[in-house]
């Protein structure tokens, strides 16, 4: 069995970066990303804060603009208008999920699809849909495609099972399996799937976007499969310190002695989303700059 390492490969993307960032600062460009985070959700400060960190290891200048939860739609507009304005700016970000009383869709919406370097406005979905270069593919399933590539499985006449249809992982990876890049027979299961255990015993790679923690277990997985665990939950337990621990959507512990290639969680698929969110924003940049 080979854990696949998401931080050594996340670590591999980020100094690819660097090198790409150290060649626009000879042009003098400096990408930049926005992460707009309105509210309070503690689990949401912490990825923007680690969006941020990076941005800073890696020269990447970074904005955070904190907004009130009681923030109206028509003030969050505004903010993601003034960056769509703002040259500095190449990525804009907005943390998901916003409050209940913000329409989400409608904000991503307003985004320049020029900087939505999250991949969710409808013109980047329709240039994945259409495997256009020109678009911005979401981090969290171009990460996952990346690690499969440089943990050497091969994808092409693969039998893959998706498990989980959102249009933030699902949709989009199943998307990037079935396309060139992937050349994968394809099969997005989902929570009105009949016999989902039948359907995934069939797979040579399961990527599991459920959201459900230990959903997946080992009466489900073939023996030599490859699984990509997307899941990031939070369970209590009392032995430690922060109170929870995270768990995937894949009971890491009886499946893993059946898989040849498994990622763990932490330490999987989550370092990898931050770092294509740099990739995508250094290729904002190179957009921007009319550089290929
Ligand atoms: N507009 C938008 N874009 C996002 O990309 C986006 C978002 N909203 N909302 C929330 C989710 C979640 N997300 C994660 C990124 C990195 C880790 C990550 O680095 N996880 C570490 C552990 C982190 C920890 O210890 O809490 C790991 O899995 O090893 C996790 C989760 C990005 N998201």
């Amino acid at each position: 069995m080979q854990k696949i390492d998401g931080k050594l490969v996340a670590e591999r993307v980020l100094s690819e970066c660097k090198e790409q960032i150290a060649e626009l600062q000879d042009k003098g460009i400096t990408p930049g990303l926005a992460v707009v985070l309105i509210g309070e959700d503690p689990a949401s400060k912490v990825y923007v804060g680690s969006k941020a960190r990076k941005c800073e290891e890696l020269g990447i200048y970074s904005r955070k603009i904190e907004m009130a939860a009681d923030s109206t739609q028509e003030e969050v507009m505004a903010v993601v208008e003034e960056l769509n304005n703002d040259p500095a700016i190449h990525g804009i970000l907005v943390q998901s999920p916003p409050p209940a009383h913000i329409d989400e869709e409608a904000i991503v919406r307003a985004i320049n699809p020029a900087k939505d370097v999250d991949g969710f406005h409808p013109e980047n979905v329709a240039k994945l849909a259409l495997e256009d270069p020109s678009g911005y593919v979401p981090c969290t399933p171009a990460g996952c495609m990346r690690l499969l590539k440089d943990a050497g499985v091969e994808t092409s006449g693969a039998e893959a099972v998706v498990i989980g249809r959102s249009m933030i992982v699902g949709k989009p990876m199943a998307l990037l399996l079935m396309g060139r890049e992937g050349n994968a027979t394809v099969t997005v299961a989902h929570s009105r799937t009949k016999d989902l255990a039948e359907v995934c015993g069939r797979a040579d790679i399961i990527v599991a976007a459920i959201g459900k923690p230990e959903f997946v277990t080992a009466n489900m997985v073939k023996e030599g499969a490859t699984v990509i665990d997307v899941g990031i939950n939070r369970v209590e337990d009392a032995s430690k310190k922060s109170g929870y621990r995270l768990v995937g959507d894949v009971a890491y512990d009886e499946v893993a002695p059946k898989c040849k290639a498994i990622t763990p969680v932490p330490g999987g698929v989550g370092p990898m989303t931050i770092a294509m969110l740099m990739q995508n924003t250094v290729q904002a940049a190179k957009f921007a700059n009319g550089i290929a």
